[in-house]
């Protein structure tokens, strides 16, 4: 068993220890997935039985097709795979924490174990340029880049409201104001009655009873409820004024209760210099066909602007909110129009140490693209600048924080609440494969929810772009946990269909609580993933969600849902039947939990290791960089960031065309190491403690 994860890790010499198997050094260690019928297991429950024995095990992987040596340790395997389970009664079994879910899945490790593996995650990590394809789309199908001006400063105020559905006079109303995928969230109305300026709007639909003696109480509360019913918030905002063709959305909610929806509007701009335009506009539900009231009042002046570049100095920071691995993601403020945005800071010098320039170029043009398609569920980046030593990325703030947040505070989501950001996430991923970019980093960490409680997939480091349907790629990346079974085993390389596998990964891991290949050391997690099993809890999923977890974590590709129609396919499946895909694409349908968020700089979604970080001394000025005391980097090296095109002024560079998708030589494809991302996620008490296990089943 031992050699065939080492075969999988090195090829077959063993004295290349930092070789990624290559089929030229051992065309055998690869395992075909060109056919097999996906697994059918019926459930214990459904069979009524305590047991989950599988009905076959070939996995997705047919033994006929293996080599002859690996044919032995898969045969080893699957009758490893049916021993052990047959000794489990899996009704009795109190296995729910996520290491016992581990042995569970692995239970064919029993003798791997004794039989001392050596660690060879680094051997992984270290492929050889020679298995990435190199330069196959580098002149093709590129982009127009149009490079987008900076329009503008649109000032949108929001003034009053009136006739509100609110329900009791206790309510807040507040707005979560969206102009071109950037958020902001105004404070509570003012208390008009509380400074004793009175109240002027009776509700027409609350008449005082006049024939009975009203108590002062009773006035009193009239006037709040009348007061909540017509808010003041006299709010003023301003835009970067980008893609002329953005329209601003104001949603309206109740934050004392429960921040319940009130309704929302369009209100499209016009862009002429100095030109005002105010009105009243009919608040909308989410559904129609529910009863609803309430009008507000919103003025927009459009400023057109002579300023059309920006580097980091128009920018103060106000606080640290997240780490990655080639820099720091801040909390900022535009000091132009005191737009706040989240800047991703990365150092050329990390960058061009760990080999990733191509990367780190790829995800700043990705975004680009995705920025110029307008893709609701994708983070949207407004500017992206360098200076000698580090780049920038300027993309909208979302607030709401990382899925990972709050999957790590709640345990697991209740399955109505993990299909609608799955949804959401299918959306985001048709429109990257539509447009030939392969994502390939799915996982809670990577997905943001905004104000309102949409997802925004960020991070797009190991995506790729120029991948048509049809193609295929080698590349070694992503995050261990959420890696497709043919990244690991398959040197023909790779599709768009890996992205669907990470979603099977993921529908699980919300609705369940852990991740389905889970394992404390990374070689058991790859061999969870090649040859596991995924346990489903009793109870927890429903027919049609474990249905389309199967069907996304079948093993062989070419069977998986989405294989044949990417995105459609996914749609048309049972589980998502009662989703509206028309009213969703247009955030139409509303979230199922909405994060609590007081203002546009609240950062309490964030984690307090990032939040409580002191910033003060964080230098954004770039006139800094030559006097900072490190060697400069050479013009050969700087030529390879052409893409932010620095410039001795280091000011902005907007949305100009570079090579996408080119795979540097030097350039080392990444593996994000699971095992030390997992952070504290699972110390907490299992959330599923007393679920019984109930389904067994193979891709
Ligand atoms: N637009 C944004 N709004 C809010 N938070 C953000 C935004 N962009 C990034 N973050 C936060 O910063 C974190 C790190 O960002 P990102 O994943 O882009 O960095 P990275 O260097 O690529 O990370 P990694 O090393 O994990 O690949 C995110 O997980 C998120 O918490």
């Amino acid at each position: 068993m031992t050699e065939i994860f080492e075969k999988i890790h090195r090829g077959s010499n063993s004295d290349s220890q930092n070789q990624y198997p290559s089929s030229s050094s051992d065309p055998s260690f690869k395992i075909s997935l060109s056919s097999t019928p996906s697994v059918s297991v019926e459930t214990a429950e459904a069979k009524g039985t305590t047991e989950y024995e599988n009905q076959n095990v070939s996995a997705g992987y047919d033994p006929v097709l293996l080599p002859d040596r690996l044919k032995n340790v898969y045969e080893e395997i699957t009758t490893q795979v049916k021993q052990t389970e047959k000794t489990k009664d899996s009704e009795e079994q109190p296995d729910h924490s996520r290491k016992n879910t581990t042995e569970a899945t692995a239970s064919t490790s029993a003798d791997i174990k004794s039989e001392h593996l050596e660690p060879q995650i680094d051997t992984l990590k270290t492929p050889p340029s020679k298995h990435c394809q190199l330069n196959r789309i580098v002149h093709e199908q590129h982009e127009p880049m149009t490079s987008n001006q900076i329009l503008g400063r649109l000032v949108v105020r929001l003034r009053q409201g009136r006739n509100l559905l609110i329900s009791n006079m206790h309510a807040e109303p507040y707005a979560v104001i969206n102009y071109d995928r950037t958020e902001v969230v105004t404070p509570s109305p003012k208390k008009v009655s509380e400074n004793g300026m009175g109240i002027s709007i009776p509700s027409k639909s609350r008449p005082v009873n006049e024939t009975f003696p009203v108590s002062p109480s009773l006035v009193q509360s009239e006037l709040m409820f009348a007061e909540a019913r017509a808010p003041r918030w006299d709010f003023e905002t301003v835009f970067d004024v980008i893609n002329p063709e953005s329209a601003i959305s104001v949603s309206v909610y109740d934050r004392m209760n429960d921040d319940m929806f009130l309704g929302s509007v369009k209100v499209v701009p016009v862009l002429l210099n100095e030109y005002l335009n105010e009105n009243w506009y009919k608040l909308e539900p989410f559904d129609l066909s529910q009863p609803f009231e309430g009008e507000i009042n919103v003025q927009t002046i459009f400023e057109q602007s002579k300023i059309t570049r920006y580097g980091p100095e128009d920018f103060s920071v106000l606080r640290l909110i997240g780490r990655g691995t080639f820099g720091h993601v801040y909390l900022v403020r535009k000091k132009d129009t005191n737009r706040i945005y989240a800047m991703k800071k990365i150092s050329k010098k990390l960058i061009v140490k760990k080999k990733e320039v191509t990367h780190t170029i790829g995800e700043r043009n990705i975004l680009v693209r995705t920025s110029l398609h307008e893709s609701p569920f994708i983070v949207g980046l407004k500017f992206s600048f360098q200076t000698a030593s580090d780049l920038y990325l300027i993309t909208d703030y979302m607030s709401g924080g990382e899925l990972f947040w709050h999957l790590q505070h709640e345990g697991r989501f209740r399955e109505d609440r993990a299909k609608f950001y799955i949804a959401e996430l299918v959306l985001a991923l048709e429109h990257l494969h539509k447009h030939d970019i392969i994502y390939r980093d799915l996982k809670p960490e990577n997905i943001l929810l905004d104000a309102s409680g949409h997802i925004a997939l960020c991070d797009f480091g190991l995506s790729k772009a120029n991948l048509s349907s049809e193609d295929t790629t080698n590349t070694f990346c992503g995050t261990t946990e959420y890696l497709a079974p043919e990244i690991l085993l398959d040197d023909k390389g790779y599709t768009k269909q890996v992205d669907f596998w990470s979603l099977g990964v993921l529908v699980f891991e919300m609705c369940c609580g852990w991740s389905p290949f889970y394992a404390p050391d990374v070689q058991q997690m790859y061999r969870n993933i090649a040859f596991g099993k995924v346990r489903f809890p009793k109870g927890v999923l429903s027919h049609e969600a474990r249905s389309f977890v199967r069907g996304l974590l079948n093993r062989n590709p070419r069977h998986r849902i989405g294989a044949t129609a990417d995105a459609e396919e996914l749609k048309a499946h049972p589980f998502f039947d009662d989703i509206n895909w028309t009213l969703l694409e247009k955030k139409k349908l509303p979230p199922p939990f909405k994060p609590h968020v007081q203002s546009d700089l609240d950062v309490s979604n964030f984690d307090q290791e990032f939040t409580n970080t002191n910033v003060r001394n964080v230098n954004l000025d770039s006139s800094h960089d030559s006097v900072n005391g490190s060697t400069p980097l050479s013009n050969t090296i700087q030529d390879r960031f052409k893409g932010f095109t620095f410039t001795d002024k280091s000011l902005e560079e907007r949305f100009e065309d570079v090579n996408i998708g080119e795979f540097h030589e030097n350039d080392r494809p990444k593996v994000n190491d699971s095992v030390s991302n997992e952070k504290n996620r699972f110390d907490k008490d299992d959330p599923v403690a007393d679920s019984v296990f109930g389904e067994t089943f193979e891709g």
